[in-house]
């Protein structure tokens, strides 16, 4: 299945954690499940902490960009934007809160799921909770934006 990801242009593609071009990256695909959004990932054994759980900057990384996508995603509805080949909304962390409530085990899928908090013009705010094996690990808050035409001038 297509994730908001497949729709940005090659030149937003190449995200550490998300850009289908980056062959070293998650490459993660976010997409709506009813009124929430979903992300898929299962960690390799060298993403350890302490063996046997996951390292938890991932997991941090993991949610920032299912919290991007997720923004895309509102976006995109909120705007009426019918994704095609490369119209999807482009979005950056604005910023990113994570917190730990369980070691998260190694060795099955993740799972991430968004709650949209709010959808501004540009602004969204996305909660995420990441499950392992069904139980709750991580919760997060991304507060992501519009990529603006200056970024980075
Ligand atoms: C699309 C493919 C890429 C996927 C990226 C995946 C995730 C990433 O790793 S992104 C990289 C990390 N993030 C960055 O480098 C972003 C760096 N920061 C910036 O470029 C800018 O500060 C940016 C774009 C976030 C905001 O700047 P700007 O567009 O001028 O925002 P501005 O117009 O002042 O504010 C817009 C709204 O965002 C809010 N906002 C701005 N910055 C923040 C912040 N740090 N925290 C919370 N809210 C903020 C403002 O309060 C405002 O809210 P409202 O609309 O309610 O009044």
């Amino acid at each position: 299945m297509k994730g908001i990801q497949d729709y940005y242009p090659d030149h937003f593609a190449h995200c550490y954690g998300c850009g289908r071009l980056n062959e070293h990256g998650h490459q993660i695909k976010t997409f709506w499940e009813g009124e929430g959004t979903l992300t898929r990932f299962v960690p390799k054994e060298y993403h350890t902490a302490i063996p046997g759980f996951v390292y938890g900057g991932l997991l941090a990384s993991l949610i920032d960009c299912h919290g991007t996508g997720s923004a895309a995603l509102a976006l995109a509805k909120a705007q009426g934007i019918e994704l095609s080949e490369t119209n999807a909304p482009r979005c950056v962390t604005a910023s990113l809160q994570v917190k730990y409530l369980k070691p998260t085990p190694i060795g099955g899928e993740i799972v991430i799921k968004g709650k949209i908090k709010e959808v501004g013009a540009r602004k969204v705010i996305v909660e995420a909770e990441l499950f392992a094996n069904g139980v709750l690990c991580v919760v997060g808050e991304v507060v992501s934006v519009l990529v603006p035409d200056n970024f980075g001038l």
